[in-house]
């Protein structure tokens, strides 16, 4: 029995939790796995109900679970609180407080994707890649603060990083490497940020321990354009938050939406799972909302958290299913063609696992 802490948050966050839900759902029905639900308020949700966006109902409540899945926070609503009360500082507190240390982040641009890519298909065929993004360090969490100096504001962000802090990261990148193509590509500022200076030697001191993997150095700027330019040389970049944080907002459009992209955050303890995007309030409430990185965030739980492999894969299977079939959401969908509401994508989703699974056992 594996209990599942929900979080689903703001704006479109229930939507596409509610989608996630209905999958899993399917997968507990297919596979005769027993899985509970608890859904808990965080975020603009926390505020509102709680007076804090992380309340302690809330972290009570995940201590018991097996697995979190969040679905996004923050809004116009509570734009105008200072940072320490908005709805993000729950996301913060939250990933500090569970030590989720590596942000999983893939991409992958399956062929039937290709003609939603900005790039030209050439450019793009055969993608397949993953973000390692340090989670709970850097100038997310570094003193900070905005003062009156000669006559003006000034403001400042830290970013620090302890050598521990860059090790266990580093090592996640080298590891998901291995289990994949074996190509580390290393993301830093390492020619202007002393913190990328102690991260590149990091990374040189482990590659020994590491002889099957291939590892590059690249500075971001480069990075970011080299995304754009080639996708397909990379297989795992790994870097620190900020820069992890923005490359995978610009990697996810290669996949035809950032609605597309899942994460896995993971740590010593119980791990998180979210879709990389945000509470997108232009369309919240509308059906207009991509549940695919939510549903495949839960995939990701499946196999992290669970080690339930063949139900991962099958959910993994069963969105590509349905994305064959021609099914889009509002944001994949090509002029004069029809989309499908968030709703009916999830219930596509959901009917084409336990399909799958009544297949195999027919
Ligand atoms: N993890 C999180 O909870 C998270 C992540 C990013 C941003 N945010 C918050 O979300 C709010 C909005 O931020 P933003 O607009 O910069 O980023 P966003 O990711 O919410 O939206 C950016 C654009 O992508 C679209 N979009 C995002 N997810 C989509 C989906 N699943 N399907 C279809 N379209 C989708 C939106 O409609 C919008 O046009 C802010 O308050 C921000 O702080 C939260
Ligand atoms: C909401 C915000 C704090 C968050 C981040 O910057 O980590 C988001 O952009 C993300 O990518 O999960
Ligand atoms: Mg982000």
């Amino acid at each position: 029995m594996k209990s599942i802490a929900l979080l689903p948050g703001d704006g479109i966050g229930p939507e596409v939790i509610a989608e996630a839900k209905k999958v899993l759902a399917a997968v507990g029905a297919a596979y005769g796995r027993e899985m509970t639900f608890e859904s808990y308020p965080f975020g603009g949700a926390g505020i509102d109900e709680c007076g804090d966006p992380y309340p302690e109902v809330t972290a009570a409540g995940i201590r018991r679970s097996s697995a979190i899945l969040l679905g996004a926070v923050g809004g116009p609503r509570w734009d105008a609180l200072p940072l320490e009360q908005r709805p993000e500082r729950g996301i913060l507190r939250l990933r500090a407080d569970l030590d989720v240390y590596a942000n999983l982040r893939p991409v992958r641009v399956h062929d039937v994707l290709l003609s939603y890519c900005p790039l030209r298909p050439e450019l793009a065929k055969g993608t397949d890649l993953v973000i390692v993004r340090e989670l709970t360090a850097g100038i997310y969490y570094g003193e900070r603060g905005r003062s009156r100096a000669n006559g003006e504001w000034q403001a400042y962000d830290t970013c620090t990083y302890t050598a521990s802090q860059i090790e266990r990261v580093v090592r996640a990148g080298f590891e998901t490497a291995q289990k994949r193509r074996k190509i580390l590509h290393s993301v830093d500022k390492a020619n202007v940020m002393t913190t990328s200076g102690l991260w590149r030697e990091i990374v040189g001191d482990l590659a020994p321990e590491y002889p099957d993997v291939k590892v590059h150095h690249l500075l971001i700027d480069n990075a970011a354009m080299q995304m754009m330019r080639s996708p397909s040389q990379f297989d795992v970049l790994v870097t620190e938050n900020l820069f992890g944080d923005i490359l995978s907002d610009e990697a996810s459009m290669l996949a035809g939406s950032i609605g597309m992209i899942p994460s896995a955050s993971l740590g010593p303890d119980v791990s998180l799972y979210e879709p990389i995007h945000g509470s997108a309030p232009d369309i919240a409430g509308l059906g207009l909302s991509n549940p695919i990185g939510t549903i495949l965030s839960a995939a990701m739980m499946l196999r992290h958290s669970f080690g339930w492999e063949a139900e991962a894969d099958a959910v993994e299977a069963a969105v590509f299913r349905v994305l064959e079939e021609g099914y889009r959401t509002r944001d994949m969908t090509k002029v004069g063609t029809e989309a499908v509401t968030t709703s009916e994508m999830g219930s596509l989703v959901a009917e084409e696992v336990l399909k799958m699974s009544a297949k195999v056992a027919g």
